[in-house]
């Protein structure tokens, strides 16, 4: 469904150089920098799929989608998508996706949300009947009837989300762009826009590329990621593969508090720094808890070891969160 051919997009942009002389200067020498948003990225998405896109601010995915959406042209490269180049905007094309920026609005902000719904009818000449359905099934699944008539101004951030993403989906794209649907948003609308992108994705086959910030989004919606950095692509393949590693392991934290108060720690003169010698790699954070990151299989054994060391007062286990992961990542590139 979207096939992107070595797709790169260099920015050039005026250097200005500081206070009133520097803008005289640029009017005699101007210096520009080159900045390649997007650095030869390939992939290919297939129909249906929910891949998430991942990177840090500034690594170029925003403007991976914009070329894919046709926004702006690349600089070199190509990009297919549902058979249509989109450089060429053609109208064919417009009626099969839709972007979604979280950050910009597409719904007039002084008219209720309905008007522009009904404006969109007419500028993608959707059936009358069509859009009715279209429209009872999108608000029903999002819960936003009562809010149908309210200004968008006055409507909270997770209604006027929820209001864009029925604006966006009105016309059934096939493949839907969705760059930080969820931002700002409380955890409870959060999870509401999540269950609803995972029940449209499914009932519908429709082709979805996320970005956001909100590792929770990524690994309840996407089984693939495709992660960019400096607007290089590095790694693309399953969220589960880049949890575990090469190795194939998933990785824990033990995450441990030392009894110091206890009657069998009193004695220990070096405590809690022979907990340090014991686990070489251990952290220790301002609150005093100790933090060990190991490979699944040696979670047992090594608590075991850690309640032999002496007393402790706490003990969690849990999975090294998808962020560090990732953090991981982009340090090894
Ligand atoms: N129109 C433009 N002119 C010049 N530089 C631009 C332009 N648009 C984006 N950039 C630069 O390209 C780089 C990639 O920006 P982009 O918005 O694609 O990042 P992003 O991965 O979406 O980041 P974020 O997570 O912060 O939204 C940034 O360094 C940005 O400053």
């Amino acid at each position: 469904m979207i096939e992107v051919d070595h797709l790169t997009r260099i920015f050039r942009t005026y250097k200005k150089q500081p206070g009133f002389w520097g803008g005289v200067k640029g009017l005699v020498k101007r210096e520009f920098e080159e900045l390649a948003a997007a650095n030869d990225i390939s992939f290919s998405i297939k129909e249906g799929e929910f891949v998430g896109f991942l990177g840090p601010n500034g690594a170029g995915k925003t403007t991976t989608l914009k070329m894919l959406a046709g926004l702006i042209y690349p600089t070199s490269g190509s990009a297919r998508v549902a058979g249509f180049d989109p450089t060429k905007r053609e109208n064919a094309y417009r009626r099969i996706f839709a972007l979604v920026l979280g950050q910009k609005n597409q719904l007039w902000w002084d008219l209720p949300a309905i008007e522009s719904f009904l404006l969109l009818r007419h500028i993608y000449g959707i059936p009358a009947e069509q859009y009715q359905e279209t429209l009872d099934e999108l608000v029903d699944l999002l819960d936003v009837r009562p809010k149908l008539n309210v200004m968008v101004r006055e409507l909270s951030l997770g209604e006027r989300m929820k209001m864009e993403l029925i604006a966006a989906l009105l016309h059934r794209p096939r493949v839907l762009f969705l760059d930080e649907p969820t931002i700002g948003l409380d955890v409870a609308s959060q999870r509401a826009v999540r269950s609803f992108l995972r029940a449209y994705n499914k009932r519908y086959k429709v082709t979805i590329l996320l970005t956001s910030h909100y590792m929770a989004d990524i690994q309840e919606l996407c089984d693939r990621v495709i992660v960019i950095h400096k607007g290089n692509k590095i790694y693309d393949g399953d969220l589960n593969r880049l949890e575990t590693g090469s190795a194939g392991t998933r990785q824990k934290i033990i995450t441990f508090v030392p009894d110091l108060n206890s009657a069998e720690s009193a004695g220990r003169v070096a405590f809690p720094a022979d907990w340090q010698s014991a686990f070489g790699a251990t952290t220790r954070d301002e609150v005093g808890k100790f933090h060990l990151r190991v490979p699944g299989p040696r979670v047992a054994e090594v608590s075991q070891e850690i309640l032999n060391q002496g007393p402790v007062a706490d003990i969690t286990i849990e999975d090294v969160p998808l962020e560090d992961v990732i953090a991981d990542l982009f340090e090894r590139h």
